[in-house]
């Protein structure tokens, strides 16, 4: 289980300017969601995925996992127990190393380097078996560079990586948005598989309303810095796009619907 209690974090910009993205944001999450998170720019999403991987401490407040406090963990230690997948297929690979040398690396991940790790050929039957899973022929280019990869290939070949080793946390940040619908929704099925499957807890921005609504046992709204709604279980298998706008426009009439767009 993770607690976010009473979290705080302002940003300050070189022109002097302060914009508070949480003021005492308490959250819990339950060790299996799967919750797909939605809300309009600058709602602070990624910052609170952010304040989840350790590459933001927050000004105040606590990070507990399963009871211990990780506040202050920094980010490369939690590194063990959280994944990240990010909306820009170039982060999370090295793209001058092969597919297998990719792999071999996250296989190794947070274990001492040693040189045999590009040479991982033990593995190359279950990598391939986990790539033709995905019907992107990638299990034929183990020995290719990862930059001469389509932008679909490598977000999956990210995606495996992430999950390698059965993180405790995943976190995927608009990790389909740049990809075309097909590769999308192809990686979106491999996603919800994997989770499924290793029981992950995990936790998925989206801007696609119906993949939050469609992916997931929990989907959570957030607008500026609050969870104006969170909505589980069969209430969640209910839910359409309709009914979701709609909650929206009943709950303040200050808000509009270009607030979740
Ligand atoms: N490192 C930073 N320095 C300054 N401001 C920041 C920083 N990170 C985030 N912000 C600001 O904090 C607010 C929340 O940002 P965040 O990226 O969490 O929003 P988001 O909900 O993920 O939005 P989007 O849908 O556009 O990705 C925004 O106004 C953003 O400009």
């Amino acid at each position: 289980m993770i607690e976010l209690k009473n979290l705080y974090k302002t940003f300050f910009s070189e022109l002097g300017t302060e914009k508070q993205v949480f003021k005492g944001l308490n959250f819990t999450i339950n060790d299996g969601d799967f919750i797909t998170i939605i809300g309009s720019n600058g709602a602070g999403k990624s910052t609170l995925l952010n304040v989840l991987n350790g590459q933001i401490i927050p000004d105040g407040g606590n990070v507990i996992l399963n009871g211990n406090d990780i506040t202050n963990v920094v980010q490369h230690k939690r590194a063990k127990w959280i994944s990240q997948v990010y909306q820009n297929p170039t982060m999370g690979t090295a793209p001058s190393m092969t597919v297998l040398e990719n792999l071999s690396m996250a296989k190794n991940k947070g274990k001492r380097f040693n040189f045999t790790f590009g040479l991982d050929v033990k593995n190359i039957e279950f990598y391939k078996k986990q790539l033709a899973s995905l019907g992107l022929g990638l299990e034929n280019q183990l020995f290719t560079q990862v930059g001469l990869l389509s932008g679909g290939q490598r977000q999956c070949l990210s995606l495996i990586m992430a999950t390698l080793n059965r993180p405790d946390i995943l976190l995927l940040d608009e990790h389909t948005a740049a990809l075309d619908p097909q590769t999308s929704k192809i990686i979106l099925e491999k996603t919800k598989e994997i989770i499924e499957k290793n029981n992950i807890t995990s936790l998925m921005i989206t801007h696609n309303m119906q993949d939050a609504i469609t992916y997931g046992n929990r989907l959570i709204m957030l607008h500026a810095g609050e969870v104006i709604f969170d909505i589980k279980g069969e209430e969640k298998k209910k839910l359409t796009v309709e009914k979701l706008l709609e909650m929206f426009r009943t709950k303040d009439a200050k808000l509009s619907d270009k607030d979740i767009f």
